[in-house]
């Protein structure tokens, strides 16, 4: 391969920077049952002395956007993330005083906030106030959806949600599935479970005034339903997951027959700290976004029929 020399051509570099953008970090810090979230989008951008990778392809002043990436892993674990403000201070500083080829370091950290599930008044008397403080929603939560058809005889009404994502810390795990020659999956017997929620939910109401559900009221409670059914199902699968929040919903909501999940699965994946001498105990994650596990079915009260359609963009 031949490295080209600075070219005699009137063409200069003007700024340029470089680094990894969105390094999805999932960080988990657990005080005792009570687990505490934070969980960043971190883009890395570096600039400094530069010229020669540009010009001649010389790359000894290139830190790899892939040591960038670790950095950002082995620092969650390290240092901790008090706040972004300070995991990104504490970033910046190192990139700048370790290398000196860079002059410039600007992180930019996206927040996604976290708050916790509420327990359910009647399980809280059976499984102690500890048990959901591993179980997390995302706050700025769900888009409320509804579809109301009427053909001058019947009436059909599905509401539903979506973007409504919610996280376990703990209390899920995932093994004894099929093995072939293609899998590669390691079991697991403490992993996170995190999904997306988008449901839809279709009434029984006939146009009987005496029987029109409190629409609003019913929203909430259905809403609470699920979540709490998420919180406190020790999961298996998702799918085993999904079952028991609709599962919840048929059996405390009389007004609603059926209930349609597609609930991607968004995988964390516990990142390698090894090749740094660092630890990973179940704290630091690489949340993927994609390829993801997409879990989808209708729960049904007995009798019904399934009337909401299979894909939920169609509805
Ligand atoms: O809850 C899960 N269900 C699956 O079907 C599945 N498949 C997979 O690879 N991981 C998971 N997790």
């Amino acid at each position: 391969m031949t490295v080209n020399s600075r070219p005699g051509r009137p063409v200069i570099l003007g700024q340029n920077q470089y680094g990894k953008a969105e390094n999805r970090v999932v960080k988990i810090t657990r005080d005792g049952a009570t687990h505490h979230i934070k969980d960043l989008n971190v883009s890395v951008a570096l600039s400094g002395d530069m010229e020669d990778v540009h010009y001649s392809g010389s790359n000894a002043h290139v830190l790899p956007t892939d040591t960038t990436k670790n950095t950002v892993f082995a620092f969650a674990k390290e240092h901790g993330i008090e706040s972004a403000e300070q995991f990104g201070i504490h970033l910046a500083r190192h990139f700048v005083t370790s290398q000196e080829p860079i002059q410039r370091a600007r992180i930019r950290i996206e927040e996604y906030a976290w708050e916790r599930i509420a327990t359910s008044e009647a399980n809280s008397q059976f499984i102690g106030a500890d048990e959901v403080k591993h179980s997390f929603v995302r706050k700025g939560q769900e888009t409320r959806l509804t579809q109301i058809t009427y053909d001058g005889s019947s009436w059909e009404v599905v509401s539903g949600l979506k973007d409504l994502t919610v996280m376990n810390s703990t209390n899920s795990e995932f093994w004894g599935y099929v093995k072939d020659k293609y899998t590669t999956l390691q079991e697991a017997h403490d992993r996170i479970l995190a999904t997306s929620v988008s449901a839809r939910w279709r009434f029984n109401w006939t146009d009987d005034e005496q029987k029109t559900p409190h629409w609003e009221k019913s929203y909430e409670q259905v809403k609470k339903h699920m979540l709490q059914a998420f919180a406190e199902t020790y999961s298996l699968s998702l799918q085993q997951t999904m079952y028991q929040m609709g599962a919840r919903i048929i059996n405390h909501r009389s007004e609603i027959d059926e209930v349609r999940f597609s609930l991607p699965n968004k995988h964390h994946f516990l990142v390698d700290l090894e090749p740094f001498g660092l630890k990973n105990d179940n704290e630091v994650y690489f949340a993927a976004d994609r390829p993801y596990g997409l879990i989808e079915a209708t729960i049904l009260r007995d009798g019904c029929e399934p009337r909401i359609p299979v894909d939920l963009t169609n509805l």
